[in-house]
């Protein structure tokens, strides 16, 4: 809420960005420092990331993610299903009423990336499924960080420990990390409205210069929202 020009309280609507990308692109790097840049200049921030984000979706994430775990394409699609419906309902939506900034580590195109170009589920039944899950709530905003494949890669490795999916062969990664270039082009993006504007943000640079190109992103799209945040990175230079 903010106070109007002539003292009546205005609802200020909520805004749904998500970052997204491949593996070791530094989406949660950048997560954790949007989130706090803007909680620093006064908005309120709901950071969440899928799977996961409330009490059932980090059950199914730990689910999803275990190395030993066996699921079919089809299990795998609908368990990313089942988190996303359960945030979107405890978290997102409520948030979003109230004027919330949600940020949220990865999305719908994620979904549409590694179950869809990854393990080749087509798009229609994807997004026939997540309709359900989401009720239709599409990002305001995506942010899509981009590196090259074989340096996100090269960091995943050099953090050990890999997940599940992960552990996918090269040719999965490729498949995927082609899926979501192919998301940047406005042809792709009139088809698929339910995942609203995808923008890419070079991340190949230092941390701090990823985070100024994120804030740049989101100053860029809502000057007047975000006009405390613009100020505070002009200052930062
Ligand atoms: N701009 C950067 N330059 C160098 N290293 C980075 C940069 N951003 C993140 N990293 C490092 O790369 C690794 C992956 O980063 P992060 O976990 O943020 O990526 P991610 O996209 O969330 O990965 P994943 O989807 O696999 O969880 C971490 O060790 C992080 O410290
Ligand atoms: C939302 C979503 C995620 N995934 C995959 C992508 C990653 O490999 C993991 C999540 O791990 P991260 O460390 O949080 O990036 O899950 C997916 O396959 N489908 C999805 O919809």
């Amino acid at each position: 809420m903010h106070h109007g020009s002539g003292g009546a309280v205005e609802a200020v609507p909520g805004l749904f960005v998500v970052l997204e990308g491949g593996e070791g692109v530094g989406k949660t790097t950048q997560w954790n420092r949007l989130a706090s840049a803007l909680r620093a200049v006064g908005h309120e921030v709901v950071a969440v990331r899928e799977p996961g984000g409330t009490q059932a979706g980090d059950a199914i994430r730990t689910l999803l993610l275990d190395p030993t775990s066996s699921l079919s394409p089809g299990t795998e699609a609908l368990l990313f299903a089942a988190s996303r419906a359960q945030l979107v309902a405890d978290v997102v939506e409520p948030a979003l009423a109230r004027g919330a900034v949600v940020l949220v580590d990865r999305f719908l195109l994620s979904t549409y990336a590694y179950q869809g170009a990854g393990r080749g589920l087509p798009l229609d039944m994807l997004s026939s499924v997540n309709r359900l899950a989401t009720g239709g709530r599409a990002p305001d905003l995506t942010l899509l960080l981009n590196v090259p494949l074989d340096l996100a890669m090269a960091r995943v490795q050099a953090r050990g420990a890999a997940d599940r999916m992960e552990l996918e062969d090269a040719a999965f990664h490729v498949r995927v990390q082609a899926a979501f270039v192919a998301a940047l082009s406005s042809t792709w993006q009139q088809a698929h409205p339910e995942i609203g504007p995808v923008i890419a943000v070079p991340a190949q640079g230092d941390i701090d210069t990823v985070t100024v190109r994120c804030l740049e992103a989101l100053v860029q799209r809502w000057p007047a929202r975000f006009t405390a945040a613009a100020t505070s990175l002009l200052h930062a230079r």
